[in-house]
């Protein structure tokens, strides 16, 4: 069963449509560098994943399915037949599920650090763990896999905001989302993917390093990697120019999906649960 999540829209309201999914363990705020750097030339739409951030987190556990099904209600609300979309991990996951069962509401896709195949039974515990624990049991070990020892070492106040973010995730919607890992079977449906797609990788990402992006990249039939100089797993962060450079690229090539860039403000509308 689909929720309403809380989303963001930023971006002239006749711009490409372009909907950014997250990771596990963060809300939108984690696509700030992008929202800043696309929300002139897109309308950008962040959301936060069901069980994150100001969703509602409905009893787990969850499957991509209902991940993906909150999207296309999104795309509903917002009257948009069609959408970019870019993911990050979880996000990705979710992008790739949405582009091979929902391949008329998908124009082009970005997947960025994500994979289609994690060992299941590291999901299963951790999920138990937070279900007996909390997030914050788990907090410092993901925020460790997100940023470079280097760069989380001159970011200290940047590590203790994003520890706090992972932290505030419902205990329920972070664990509900890990058995959305666990059970994903994604392999088989990415030959279905016919939106062009961009699979970005951070070389140093110890989650989902860039053999899982290569992998992704060979079974989509119409995809091109990009392997990142640099980056953990929140890529789009410590690489942001890179990132906003490589998704410019890919979806300003497209032309609009859902409307064509225009000269109108900027404008960003709320919509909470
Ligand atoms: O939290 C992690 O370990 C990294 C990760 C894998 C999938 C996701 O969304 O985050």
């Amino acid at each position: 069963m689909s929720v309403d999540v809380h989303h963001v829209v930023q971006g002239p309201p006749d711009a490409p449509l372009l909907v950014l999914s997250g990771s596990l363990g963060s809300t939108m705020e984690m696509w700030r560098p992008q929202i800043e750097a696309l929300g002139g030339r897109f309308r950008v739409v962040g959301y936060d994943t069901r069980g994150h951030g100001r969703s509602p987190a409905p009893p787990g556990p969850y499957s991509l399915a209902d991940l993906g099904g909150d999207v296309l209600r999104l795309l509903d609300r917002l009257g948009a037949e069609r959408a970019h979309f870019a993911g990050l991990s979880l996000g990705g996951m979710t992008g790739m599920w949405l582009a091979a069962n929902a391949p008329e509401r998908v124009d082009r896709l970005a997947l960025l650090c994500t994979s289609a195949e994690l060992e299941a039974e590291g999901w299963r515990q951790r999920a138990a763990t937070v279900r007996d624990r909390g997030v914050g049991a788990v907090a410092d070990g993901v925020v460790q896999r997100w940023l470079t020892p280097g760069y989380a070492e001159q970011h200290p106040q940047l590590v203790e905001r994003m520890r706090a973010m992972v932290a505030g995730t419902s205990d329920e919607g972070y664990a509900g989302c890990c058995t959305a890992i666990e059970r994903m079977d994604l392999p088989p449906a990415l030959p279905r993917i016919a939106a062009p797609t961009l699979v970005v990788a951070g070389s140093e990402d110890p989650a989902t390093p860039p053999g899982h992006a290569q992998r992704i990249a060979a079974a989509v039939p119409d995809a091109r990697l990009h392997v990142l100089d640099g980056g953990a797993h929140l890529a789009s962060w410590e690489c942001a120019e890179e990132v906003d450079a490589l998704l410019l690229d890919h979806f300003g090539a497209a032309g609009p999906a859902g409307g064509g860039p225009g000269d109108a403000p900027r404008t960003a509308t709320e919509n909470s649960t």
